[in-house]
């Protein structure tokens, strides 16, 4: 039996984030391997529209929690929804719903977050510091509590090469940039904003890691773990082979590259690509759920959850394995052949972003206009190069992470344990799980049926086709309307075409005088 899943059973959780990637995932891996849990209570707030009770009605019907439906169908009535906004004061929980939680819950996972590299200062603070500290707050008041793990990021600390598993000093002290954005106005603190995150590259990493300090000053008697995956993937293995259902971190532009859209990217063939499958960052959090509850360690123990120094794999791979795949298991209505070069120079980048991605967006847009319908391409272009701009400072660079509390709690799990909640990286094969994540994506992302494949495959060939007579086409308008006009242009056409009639004449009349 494996201690991890009778350690959950018979127990409350709460968990924020939960309608997240990583959130859907942890929700439906605890409902699974620890049925008999009590109750799992989430905290989700009403968005675009939606009531709270609507939006968890959704999330259940997400194909991530089909395995769960099957094995245990009556999984959903262990889901205690709260309506919860982790910006307000107390979070804006009901007084009746902190009654509950106070008395109830045993441990909890802290995953909310906004990972948005472009989130304004403000916000970014506001709900992944100040967020963090107000959860905090309530877990220092439940009765029963018996763990708490935050999510962070193992680039957190990313402004250092070398990565121990400690909390390092903070940017800035939190309680002085509190008061600060508290006060000052929004377009004062976004023009003081690159000042105040100095070496950070953005306010999602420069706000997770001030979190990491937060709950390091104000932990008081709690038992907290901090866990730091790197790059979060599809999954490995669970619930499903390349589940997926975000555009963040790497998909947007393994699609983009898949669909043809995207020609270039910014990155270093020879750096790390530190992704970690969705399913490993899940299994190592609820394993170290139960060791943080059980051997209640005296300092917090933070969890790099990485690959790179112990299965290294590198972008220039990551592109040859994807494009490899895209080009077997084409995407539908895909823009032009799946591919994209990886460069790290930024004047190469916008060479092939005018030359190709932009020039083939604004001809695809023409004809759009031309055909009734609106055009789109450019706007999509536009922001995957956004993108790219942000994600290029972990794309060129590579860190070393220890793994040492990783490994420490691996050797804590019995046989079992390690079988249900399997976070050994070094058993990944690369090349198997890329294909996996590209098909996923393609499945889950975008919702394309396997059985679209020959018909994707012939829309590529008449896209090829396509380009030759366009290419061609302009080839000869630019041709002629050169010779045309320019004196110079006719005498080397002129030269060029008698020197080929001179090498053919030459070659018939010695292939005549061999016979
Ligand atoms: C083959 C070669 C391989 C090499 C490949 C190298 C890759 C090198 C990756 C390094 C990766 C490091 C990752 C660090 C790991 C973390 O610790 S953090 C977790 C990851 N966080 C992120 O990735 C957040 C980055 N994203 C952002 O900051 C914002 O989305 C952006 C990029 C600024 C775009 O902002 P925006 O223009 O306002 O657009 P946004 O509102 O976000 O999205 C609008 C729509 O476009 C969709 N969308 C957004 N981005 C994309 C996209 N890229 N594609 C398609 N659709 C997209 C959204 O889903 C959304 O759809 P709807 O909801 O409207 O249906
Ligand atoms: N994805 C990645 O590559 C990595 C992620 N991480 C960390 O993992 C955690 C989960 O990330 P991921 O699942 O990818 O992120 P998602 O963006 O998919 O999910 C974020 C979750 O936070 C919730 N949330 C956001 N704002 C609020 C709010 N104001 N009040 C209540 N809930 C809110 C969202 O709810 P709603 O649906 O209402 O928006 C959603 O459930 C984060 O802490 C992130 O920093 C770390 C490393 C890499």
């Amino acid at each position: 039996m494996s201690s991890v899943s009778a350690y959950y059973n018979g127990k409350n959780v709460l968990i924020t984030g939960a309608t997240g990637f990583m959130g859907k995932v942890l929700v439906e891996k605890l409902l699974r391997s620890s049925p008999e849990v009590k109750a799992v209570y989430i905290l989700v707030r009403p968005k675009a529209g939606q009531s709270m009770q609507e939006r968890v009605a959704n999330m259940l019907k997400c194909k991530v929690f089909d395995r769960v439906r099957e094995d245990c169908p009556n999984f959903h009535e262990k889901i205690k929804p709260i309506n919860a906004e982790l910006c307000q004061p107390k979070l804006a929980i009901s007084a009746e719903d902190e009654e509950e939680l106070l008395t109830r819950v045993n441990i909890v996972f802290h995953c909310a977050a906004t990972v948005r590299f472009d989130e304004p200062l403000k916000h970014a603070l506001q709900l992944n510091t100040m967020g963090t500290q107000r959860l905090l707050e309530l877990a220092r008041q439940m009765q029963n509590l018996e763990a708490f793990i935050h999510i962070s990021t193992a680039y957190a600390n990313c402004i250092r090469k070398s990565i121990d598993e400690i909390i390092y000093p903070p940017p800035a002290e939190p309680k002085k940039l509190f008061d600060l954005v508290e006060w000052l106005d929004e377009s004062i603190i976004q023009d003081i904003t690159p000042k105040l995150l100095g070496e950070w590259p953005n306010t999602y990493t420069y706000s997770k890691a001030l979190s990491e300090y937060v709950i390091q000053q104000e932990k008081g008697n709690l038992n907290i773990a901090i866990i730091r995956p790197s790059i979060v993937g599809a999954s490995w293995h669970e619930p499903f082979p390349g589940w997926i259902d975000s555009f963040n971190g790497t998909s947007g532009i393994l699609i983009a590259a898949g669909k043809g859209i995207l020609r270039t990217v910014i990155a270093n063939n020879e750096a790390v690509a530190d992704m970690i499958p969705v399913d490993i960052t899940v299994n190592l959090t609820l394993a170290a759920g139960w060791y943080t509850a059980v051997h209640r360690p005296k300092n917090i123990l933070v969890y790099n959850c990485t690959t790179g120094g112990i299965n290294p794999f590198f972008w220039g791979e990551m592109r040859q394995y994807a494009i490899s795949t895209f080009k077997r298991n084409p995407l539908e209505k895909a823009f032009r052949t799946p591919g994209a070069q990886i460069t790290s120079s930024y004047l190469i980048n916008q060479y092939w972003v005018y030359l190709t991605d932009k020039a083939w967006a604004i001809l695809y847009d023409l004809y759009m206009r031309l055909t009734g319908r609106k055009p789109r391409m450019m706007k999509i272009v536009k922001r995957l190069h956004k993108s790219m701009m942000l994600l290029q400072y972990f794309s060129t660079q590579s860190w070393n992470w220890s793994s040492d509390n990783m490994n420490m709690l691996m050797s804590h799990l019995n046989t079992e344990d390690k079988k249900v909640y399997n976070f050994d990286v070094r058993q990944l094969h690369w090349s198997e799980y890329i294909e996996s994540y590209c098909l996923g994506a393609k499945k889950y992302l975008l919702n394309e049926d396997m059985s679209g494949i020959p018909a994707a495959k012939q829309h590529l060939r008449n896209q090829r086709n396509i380009r030759y007579a366009f290419n061609i086409t302009l080839f000869v308008i630019i041709w002629r309307i050169f010779i045309a006009r320019s004196q110079m242009a006719r005498n080397i056409w002129y030269f060029v075409v008698s020197l080929c009639y001179k090498f053919l004449s030459y070659f018939r009349a010695s292939s005549t005088l061999r016979h």
